[in-house]
């Protein structure tokens, strides 16, 4: 079988995340999977590397990857492969990997290598980070959402029956290759779901960004490589200088969490069959928090009304009408929103926003416009 990696000539482009001695690069560009021989190695050395991948990224990527480390030299153990999708973040399949981990008597210089999505990403993290007290890991990331986001920063973890990331740890990874010539095999689906974190970035504190993206976003999800490139660069730079002021989340971190307080709500009540992808849930929660904003009369309606027609005019669902069919109540997305991790003193923190790129941390918001923006959300 040909390899599934065209052979584009991009520049790669190093993006640091400094954080003292944990700090690592992430690499952006075309082939770096074809190429991850030199960068793993020089990390690796003669370590052995365990790959961890899902059902279906290994029958495209497993076999490029194993021989470009086996060509440079590395000691690879047998892979681990892990069914694809959101339910494989769950204590079942975390048990599975620590006990194949555990069995091949891997010792604490083993690096687990995460080839893969944000689940893979999420899941091979918290096993490295609790495998031996923790061993060092490196993320190979194949969508566009890990790629620009969960590959970077270091959360980990996996999902419990009451919500989303609930049980996990901060631990970095060493080095992160994002190969952008991967998500040619990616559903225009899961792209899109990707670029909804990307569209965060503008909302937060880069609109200059914003702006590129509604000029650039739809050649970019169909598929321009230098856009790509250009977007994952800028993303995983906004990302690094967030997390290099505030590595566990005690405060401008949470500005990241854009979205997100209403999205893992709607994912939580939706389940994780694919239903809803998180991508989806935070560009339908990203809308939320900017109308939440807009009803506090803090932000212009007019910003609310931009940020919602670039969704979508990408393709993205900007309300939850068409999954919730009646069936969802306000007071269960609420019950849902009170397990956020952000709630301080029973109180939901909530990432609001002065306009495009002017994202802030809130506390103390009244139930009552924030039950309206559930509803409205609900029948959009
Ligand atoms: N740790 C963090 O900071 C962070 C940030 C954002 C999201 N997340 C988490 O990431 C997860 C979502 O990640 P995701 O969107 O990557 O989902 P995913 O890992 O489930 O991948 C999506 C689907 O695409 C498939 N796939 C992956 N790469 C492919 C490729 N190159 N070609 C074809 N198919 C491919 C996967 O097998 C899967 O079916 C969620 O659990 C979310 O909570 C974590
Ligand atoms: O890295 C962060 O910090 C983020 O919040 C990034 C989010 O996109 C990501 O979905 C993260 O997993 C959410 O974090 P959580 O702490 O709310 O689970
Ligand atoms: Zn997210």
């Amino acid at each position: 079988m040909s390899d599934p990696i065209p052979a584009i000539t991009l520049p790669v482009a190093t993006v640091p995340v400094s954080l003292g001695d944990r700090s690592y690069d992430v690499l952006v560009g075309a082939g770096l999977i074809r190429d991850a021989g030199g960068p793993v190695a020089a990390i690796a050395g003669r370590r052995p590397l365990i790959i961890l991948s899902d059902e279906t990224v290994a029958p495209l990527y497993l076999g490029l990857l194993t021989r470009a480390l086996e060509s440079a030299g590395c000691r690879m153990m047998d892979p681990i492969i892990v069914p694809a999708g959101e339910a494989t973040k769950s204590f079942h399949h975390l048990e599975a990997v620590m006990e194949i981990l555990l069995s091949r008597g891997i010792e604490r210089g083993a690096i687990l290598v995460a080839l893969g999505g944000g689940v893979i990403g999420d899941l091979g993290g918290f096993a490295a980070a609790i495998a031996l007290r923790g061993i060092d890991f490196i993320q190979i990331p194949t969508t566009l959402l890990s790629q620009v986001d969960s590959s970077v920063g270091g959360k980990t973890g996996i999902n419990s029956r009451q919500g989303k990331n609930l049980i996990g740890a901060f631990h970095q990874p060493r080095l992160v290759l994002a190969d952008i010539s991967a998500l040619d095999s990616l559903p225009r689906r899961e792209v899109l779901a990707g670029y909804a974190e990307v569209v965060k970035y503008g909302l937060i504190d880069r609109p200059d960004f914003f702006t590129w993206l509604e000029e650039n976003g739809t050649a970019l999800v169909a598929g321009d490589a230098a856009l790509r490139v250009a977007a994952v660069k800028e993303s995983v730079a906004a990302k690094a200088a967030i997390v290099a002021q505030d590595e566990r989340e005690g405060g401008v971190r949470a500005l990241l969490n854009l979205g997100h307080t209403f999205g893992h709500a709607l994912e939580a009540e939706v389940g994780y069959g694919g239903e809803l992808l998180h991508g989806e849930a935070v560009g339908v929660g990203m809308v939320m928090a900017f109308d939440l904003s807009v009803r506090l009369g803090l932000c212009p309606p007019d910003d609310l009304a931009r940020m919602r027609r670039h969704l979508a005019a990408v393709g993205l669902p900007t309300g939850v009408a068409h999954l919730s069919r009646g069936r969802w109540t306000v007071d269960a997305l609420m019950a849902h929103m009170a397990k956020d991790k952000k709630v301080k003193d029973g109180g939901i923190t909530f990432i609001l926003a002065r306009g495009i790129g002017q994202a802030f941390t809130a506390r103390g918001i009244d139930a009552e416009p924030v039950r309206a923006v559930v509803a409205a959300a609900l029948e959009a």
